[in-house]
């Protein structure tokens, strides 16, 4: 683990935090650093970061375990002033994770100088400096710190090409893994392929965002340490001590008219590969979260509508049992059976040999940490790495079942490369 920005020196930095409610604020993006935005957005609500107050980096398997001890330190020797006191208000983290234990890409916890939030149609907005913030700071810190949108940079097109992984290398790898499924080796493997640009250095990464918050309102749309996206999974939140998660895993492409769309969602409804693949992604999540909630409730799988495709999804919700943060959920249950497969090792082995790239955070943990443990985060799906150079890597992949078809298995990968496509092309 390493700690840069504010004080490498102190084990533990003093934060001193303050929350001010605000008018209310209906644009989040338009605040944030053209570049290198901080963001946690759906349905027009949710938490905007400017500045690093203190950045944590974390490696290895023990990264989300290492990040969760951590940040419970940060938190207890954090002074925090919070009148508001939402969900996203008060010290909070963005964090984003690399999906491999062995990944190269470091996982971060980001604690912003100045988060901009709204909630439940209320507005705020946190300060958070390393030390004691007293005296003369404090008393001109409304003043002197008052947020401030800037005007978008010019529009930019981007093309995308194919990464490491063709398209037709992506159908091989999905046969040799349906192969591999005969023997009995797993049951299900989850297996992505890449498309890459580069993004210009004056383009303006909000203008990308904007996009996918308005064209996928019902997912969350996020930006941490320069990876991008708009995921419709929530891996789990924790807020006031209740639990829940969102489990997707089966996919159909959305119909030309209401008639063929109503008939591909009841398809999907009722077929048996998407009904297998989702049944492993929902039993690893009840396993993973069980020990640390109290009975869990699940909803029966049902058809879930996005502008770019239907998913089988399942609601679990449950009352937090054992003092968990979100954190140490997000350490439980990564990496489910929707984006690894099961069994687990078995699955993850099949990956490395099959996907020739590393993921960095693509299917990883990206969210949002409090300092009471509540948090909300996703798993990273449609989503794009953007590099210090502007090199741009967007990554899709599938759950490969035992009847699974490579051809149909590449035109779902295109379909869930839709949303970061449309969003930088
Ligand atoms: C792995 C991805 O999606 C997962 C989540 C929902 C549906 C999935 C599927 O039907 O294969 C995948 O499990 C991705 O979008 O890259």
């Amino acid at each position: 683990m390493t700690r840069t920005a504010a004080s490498a020196e102190s084990a533990v930095q003093a934060l001193t935090v303050e929350t001010t409610p605000l008018d209310d604020v209906r644009q989040l993006i338009p605040f944030l650093d053209p570049r290198q935005p901080l963001l946690w957005l759906r349905r027009g609500e949710g938490i905007a970061g400017v500045g690093e107050a203190v950045r944590l980096e974390f490696t290895g398997p023990r990264r989300i375990a290492d990040a969760a001890d951590a940040w419970r330190e940060l938190a207890a020797a954090a002074t925090v002033t919070d009148p508001v006191r939402l969900p996203g208000t008060g010290l909070v983290a963005f964090g984003s994770f690399a999906f491999a234990d062995e990944s190269e890409q470091a996982s971060v916890l980001i604690v912003p100088s100045l988060v901009i939030g709204r909630r439940g149609g209320r507005s705020w907005v946190t300060r958070i400096s390393a030390g004691d913030a007293g005296g003369v700071e404090r008393a001109d810190a409304g003043a002197a710190a008052a947020p401030k949108p800037t005007p978008f940079g010019p529009e930019f097109r981007l093309t995308m090409a194919p990464g490491r992984l063709s398209a037709a290398g992506y159908g091989e790898a999905v046969a040799a893994a349906v192969d591999r499924i005969a023997t009995g080796e797993v049951g299900k493997v989850v297996l992505a392929r890449e498309l890459r640009a580069h993004l210009p250095a004056e383009a303006d990464v909000r203008r990308a965002l904007v996009e996918l918050a308005l064209g996928y309102s019902e997912c969350w749309t996020f930006a941490v340490d320069g990876f991008v996206g708009a995921s419709p999974e929530t891996l789990v939140r924790v807020i006031a001590g209740r639990v829940d998660a969102q489990v997707l895993a089966g996919t159909a492409a959305r119909g030309a008219d209401a008639d063929a769309d109503a008939r591909a969602a009841d398809t999907l409804r009722a077929s048996r590969k998407d009904r297998a693949e989702h049944t492993f992604a929902v039993d690893s999540v009840l396993e993973s979260l069980r020990g640390h909630t109290g009975a869990l409730e699940t909803s029966a799988p049902f058809t879930l509508k996005l502008p770019n495709l239907w998913h089988l999804a399942t609601d679990v919700a449950g009352t937090l049992a054992d003092g968990s943060s979100a954190l140490d959920l997000v350490a439980a249950l990564h990496p489910t059976a929707a984006v690894a497969g099961t069994p687990r090792e078995a699955a993850l082995a099949l990956i490395r040999e099959l996907e020739p790239f590393d993921r960095g955070r693509y299917a990883g943990p990206t969210g949002w940490i409090g300092a009471d443990g509540s948090g909300e985060w996703a798993i990273a799906l449609r989503s794009a790495q953007l590099a210090p150079d502007g090199d741009l890597t967007a990554y899709a992949g599938g759950g490969i079942v035992a009847d699974s078809d490579p051809v149909l298995e590449v035109a779902e990968t295109t379909m869930k490369f839709r949303p970061i496509v449309e969003a930088f092309g």
